[in-house]
Parts: structure tokens; sequence; C-alpha cells
């Protein structure tokens, strides 16, 4: 039995249970969201990556669990001076963000930051999982955003936060998805801990109200 059911939910295949999550890159232009997927997807780092914007898919075992990532990428195109903006149907599709950018670009740092906000302003559930991930480690000797601002903005929007090197490392990618794994979970097991108890309350206040107007 195959049951597809996109979104991040729980899904039979087999007698196996799998998730399926839905991933989205964000960040300033150049900061590694193709070389931070590609790495992902496939464990290697190809140097250049074209400006074609795709959902890739790879599934991944976490916790016993198989899990199907959904990966989107897309180049980033709001260079005009204009104010910034998300796409609502990017925003709507994720059910969690990676959010990119390069320790040797400050520019880029304020654009994760700016992004942040806007994420957090959305019509999504402001709780939508965002792992803050600086990019290209490597290239530490022109760093030029400390670690402690990147783990300071991420941990007071509560997202996680991994410095890394697309070029370098394929382990620490691949923890930066497995954490927004986990978060996803969380956060999803919060909505429906929450909802059970709003249930409990309509329950309570539907016989105590009748009661009163015995
Ligand atoms: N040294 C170093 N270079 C990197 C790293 N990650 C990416 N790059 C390089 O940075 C450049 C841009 O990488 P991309 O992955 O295309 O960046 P992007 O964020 O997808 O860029 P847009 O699609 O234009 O928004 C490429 O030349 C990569 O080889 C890294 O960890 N270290």
């Amino acid at each position: 039995m195959v049951v597809e059911v996109r979104g991040g939910v729980e899904v039979m295949e087999g007698n196996q249970p799998r998730v399926e999550v839905n991933v989205l890159l964000l960040g300033a232009h150049s900061v590694g969201k193709s070389a931070l997927t590609v790495r992902f997807l496939t464990r290697r780092f190809i140097g250049e990556y074209g400006d074609i914007e795709s959902v890739y898919s790879r599934v991944d075992r976490i916790d016993a669990q198989d899990v199907c990532f959904n990966v989107w990428d897309s180049p980033y195109t709001q260079d005009d001076g204009k104010s910034l903006s998300l796409p609502d149907k990017q925003l709507q599709w994720a059910d969690g963000i990676v959010l990119v950018y390069s320790i040797c670009d400050r520019r880029s740092f304020h654009v994760v930051r700016q992004q942040l906000q806007l994420i957090r302003r959305s019509r999504k559930p402001s709780s939508v999982p965002v792992v803050v991930v600086g990019n290209k480690l490597d290239l530490h000797c022109h760093r030029s955003v400390s670690s402690e601002e990147g783990r300071l903005l991420a941990l007071s929007q509560h997202c996680g936060f991994y410095e890394v090197s697309a070029a370098e490392t394929y382990e620490d990618v691949l923890l930066v998805f497995q954490r927004l794994v986990h978060l996803i979970r969380e956060s999803r097991a919060l909505r429906k801990s929450s909802a059970g108890v709003r249930r409990i309350v309509r329950s309570v206040s539907a016989v105590f109200g009748k009661k009163r107007g015995e």
C-alpha cells in the first residue's frame, strides 16, 4: 500500500510509516544555497551551479523512520534595490526553512535577518521551524560575521543555528537538515497537543454552559 500525502504528514508505505517534509532554502545571492542542496542530495560539491529553480527529493532514514525531503532551491532575485519580499506560495509550501548567509558577507547576514522578520510576520503560523546557516566556514580567514552574531539572531527567533562549509563537509550539512526535521516534529507535536487542549476546553465549556442554562 502506498499512500501519498504531502506537507510533512506521516504516511504509510507498505508497513513502514514515512514522513514527507518540504524544505525551502532562502538567502542572498551566492551564499551557497545550491551548493548546500547539492551537497545534501549527492554528498558532492561541484563548484558551479546554474540558476535553475527546482524542487529536489531525497529519502533519508532519521531516528528509525524514512523521511522524504522535498528541497526547494531558488536563486535570489532581489538585488534590484526594491524592498525585500518573499513569495507567499513558497512560504505556504514549506514545512521548514533553511536560511543561509555567508560568514564572509555581512550584507547576506542582513538579508537573512530581514527574511526572518518577513517569515515571522507571514500568514503561516509564526512557529514555522527555521534553521539559520552561516556557510563558507572554510573561508573563516575572511569572516565578517561572528559566530556569536549568528547564534544570537537564531536564539532570539527560536531557530536552530549551524556554521558549515558546503565546500568541505557533508556531515555538517546533513546535521542542518536533520535538525530541521526534529524542529518540524516538535512543532507538529505542539500543534497536535494544543488542538487537543482546545477540544477539551470546548467540551468542558459545552457541559458547564448547558448546566448553567438548565
Ligand atoms: N569557499 C566556498 N565556496 C562556496 C561554498 N558554498 C558555495 N560556494 C561557492 O559560492 C558560489 C555560489 O554558490 P551557489 O550555491 O550558486 O549560491 P546560491 O546561494 O545558490 O546563489 P543564487 O542561486 O545566485 O542565489 C559558487 O561559486 C560556489 O562554488 C563554501 O562552503 N565554501
